[in-house]
């Protein structure tokens, strides 16, 4: 299918700069792609950097039969009031906004205009995101299989309900964030037990590499893994201990429920 489409990306900042390098690099034609942005700097940077075509949103709304809306949510109510009535009725509109249902966009677009709701993460920037796709009320299977190929090359993708975007978003969207948190504060203790920063640094850099690895070739439970770093009387039961007695699991439960929380916040805000 690549090709055949043209995908605008409006609002090009770190995302949709991602998905138009992502497009790019598998084999998208750059003649089939283009980017809008709201400085002229920035879209002088994306001309250069890709060599795609950078427009107004009225001309991507006119010459592109996918519309790839990467603004972030707060921007697009006035973009969408502006936009909306000038997207032809077949045209695709995928949506990478955090938060907003379809039927926001559903809502300012004409009757009928398919609409499929996409939330990825930062790591597509090195082809490792995790990419969940929802569609709208008129949404085809064609135009969800079209959505896939779009973000495939940039990683993994899942079909799941829309319901289920704002744990997504939670879970996996904001994901990266927290294990980066965590090596953070990783690093931290290294330095107090002695170590210098970038020793430590690197020490749960390929820590973090290598149980993600784990955790993906062996098939093996978490738990079961986590029993095999486990010995009797050894060391890692201490630091577990103290895991638990800073209630460490519910800290995370709590914090990806509020994650949501301001998911079906954004949503209420703007719809
Ligand atoms: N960052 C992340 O980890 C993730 C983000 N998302 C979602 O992706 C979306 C984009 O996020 P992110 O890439 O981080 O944000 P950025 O701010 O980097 O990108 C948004 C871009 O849109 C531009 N913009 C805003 N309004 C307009 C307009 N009317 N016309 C043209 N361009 C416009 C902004 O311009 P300017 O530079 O002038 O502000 C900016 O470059 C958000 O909705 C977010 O929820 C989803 C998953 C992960
Ligand atoms: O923090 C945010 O709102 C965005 C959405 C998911 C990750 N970053």
């Amino acid at each position: 299918m690549a090709g055949e489409h043209t995908v605008a990306v409006v609002g090009a900042g770190k995302m949709g700069e991602t998905l138009l390098s992502g497009l790019l690099r598998a084999g998208w034609p750059a003649s089939r792609l283009l980017a809008t942005a709201r400085r002229p700097e920035r879209a002088e940077e994306l001309a250069v950097r890709y060599g795609v075509r950078v427009v107004d949103n009225d001309e991507a709304a006119a010459s592109a039969d996918v519309l790839t809306i990467a603004v972030k949510p707060q921007d697009a109510p006035a973009l969408l009031a502006a936009l909306g009535p000038k997207v032809a009725r077949d045209v695709v509109v995928v949506s990478i906004c955090a938060g907003l249902p379809t039927s926001f966009f559903e809502k300012h677009l004409p009757a009928g205009t398919p609409v499929i709701r996409v939330m990825s993460n930062t790591p597509a920037m090195v082809d490792q995101a995790m990419t969940a796709i929802s569609g709208g009320t008129h949404a085809t299977a064609e135009q969800l299989a079209l959505a896939e190929e779009m973000f495939r090359p940039l990683g993994r993708t899942i079909r799941l309900p829309e319901s289920q975007q704002d744990a997504v978003t939670a879970l996996s969207g904001s994901g990266p964030a927290y294990i980066y948190y965590l090596v953070e504060a990783m690093t931290d203790a290294g330095i107090l037990l002695g170590l210098p920063r970038q020793v430590a640094y690197e020490l749960i850099l390929q820590t973090v590499i290598g149980s993600a690895a784990m955790l993906r070739d062996s098939g093996e439970h978490p738990v079961k893994l986590r029993e095999a770093v486990t010995s009797p009387a050894g060391t890692t039961i201490n630091a577990i201990r103290e895991l638990e007695d800073h209630k460490v699991r519910a800290a995370l439960i709590a914090a990806l429920e509020a994650a949501r929380d301001r998911a079906r916040e954004i949503a209420a805000d703007y719809t």
